[in-house]
């Protein structure tokens, strides 16, 4: 495949781009015949097999050539009152010290009583492909005596990011790549009463549903029995539905039968019962991530035993690019048109005849 080479000292193909394991071309221009039988009758002498060939199916490499350079960025937060093993899920999911327990926050501190918003980044490197994951951390989340209107905090984060990102994108010399440090997803751990939703977990979800992609999670369902959680299983996904909580992924954004008919079932599974645990233990030979109870050991990543690799695969696996994609195009679309609408839709030129859009943003 020819060099890549930036787009204005670039000459106009005279011969499109096609896969290495083709013969060289003839020196003979490339003209496409009306039949679509391109070369033919050029004295090229190709196999019928390349006529016509265009290279549209080494787009998605071309992609993947790109994507794989420039990395990935994801960013999760967790929210959820202190102690229902925020951190440990984090660094179950990456098999990393991922969470804020890799940072200077110390076990002993004590829990700050306003819900103050930690980030902390690290690059995670698999098969080649670098993710920078960000995990932002809400201590204190609920664990006020009065918890009115403690989604508060999280909801400013969250459009403080949405901001950040419109200045840069309304700038004029806008940077080729805009840092993007908007919530993709926020996992929303319920405490494993076994009863309902708490009044802060209703109101969080409300308020929140709208702004950002919320999975909500029973923490620590090794708790739980079998019974008792499919039974609050079903009762949280009733009191959601009566409460108008969409979580994702939202009905309204599958895109076609295939899409629905999958992400029927993954609403059908939330919310996740998982069970964290970054310990491993020796169980029939193999070493598993689990918990060790005096009755044996509960396998994080066994399907029978948790619902910790489903999230996995849904969040990572299969979901990541439409998280990062209903960011963008629903949340942060709605917030950047009601932020330009609001500004009159135009951005305002300053009496010295200046863009005044950096200061009315
Ligand atoms: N039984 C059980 N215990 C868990 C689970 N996950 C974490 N724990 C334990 O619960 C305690 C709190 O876990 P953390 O991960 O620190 O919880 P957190 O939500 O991050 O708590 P804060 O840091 O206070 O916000 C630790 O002792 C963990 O070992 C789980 O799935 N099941």
């Amino acid at each position: 495949m020819s060099e890549i080479v930036p787009p204005e000292v670039r000459p106009k193909p005279a011969v499109p781009a096609k896969p290495s394991h083709v013969a060289p071309p003839s020196s003979a221009p490339f003209v496409p015949s009306p039949q679509g039988t391109g070369g033919e009758g050029q004295g090229s002498g190709r196999g019928s097999a390349l006529l016509g060939y265009i290279g549209i199916d080494t787009i998605i490499e071309q992609m993947r050539k790109k994507t794989m350079k420039a990395g990935f960025d994801f960013n999760i937060m967790v929210v959820g009152q202190s102690g229902l093993g925020k951190s440990t899920l984090v660094n179950t999911l990456f098999k990393s010290q991922v969470s804020r327990r890799s940072t200077s926050w110390s076990r002993d501190e004590k829990i700050p009583k306003t819900v103050e918003i930690k980030s902390v980044s690290h690059v995670i490197e698999e098969g080649g492909v670098k993710m920078k994951l960000t995990v932002v951390d809400t201590p204190g989340f609920g664990d006020q005596i009065n918890n009115d209107n403690c989604w508060e905090p999280i909801s400013k984060h969250i459009n403080e990011q949405y901001e950040k990102f419109l200045k840069e994108e309304v700038n004029i010399a806008r940077k080729k790549r805009i840092p993007d440090t908007r919530v993709h997803c926020c996992l929303y751990f319920i405490s494993p009463t076994g009863h309902s939703l708490r009044q802060l977990d209703i109101e969080f979800m409300k308020h929140l549903s709208r702004v950002v992609n919320i999975i909500p999670v029973i923490a620590k369902s090794d708790t739980l029995t079998p019974e008792e959680k499919t039974e609050f299983k079903q009762r949280v996904r009733k009191e959601l539905e009566v409460c108008g909580i969409e979580c994702y992924p939202q009905k309204e954004f599958d895109e076609d039968m295939e899409d629905k008919s999958d992400n029927d079932k993954i609403r059908e599974t939330m919310p996740f019962a998982v069970v964290g645990s970054d310990k491993e233990y020796q169980v029939n030979g193999k070493r598993v991530l689990g918990r060790k109870t005096a009755w044996g050991v509960v396998e994080v990543e066994n399907p029978n035993h948790c619902e910790f690799s489903l999230l996995r695969d849904f969040m990572i696996r299969s979901h990541l690019q439409d998280l990062k994609e209903v960011t963008h195009n629903i949340h942060y679309e709605t917030y950047r048109a009601k932020r330009l609408n609001d500004n009159g839709g135009l951005h305002p030129i300053s009496s010295s005849g200046h863009d005044t859009q950096e200061s009315n943003l």
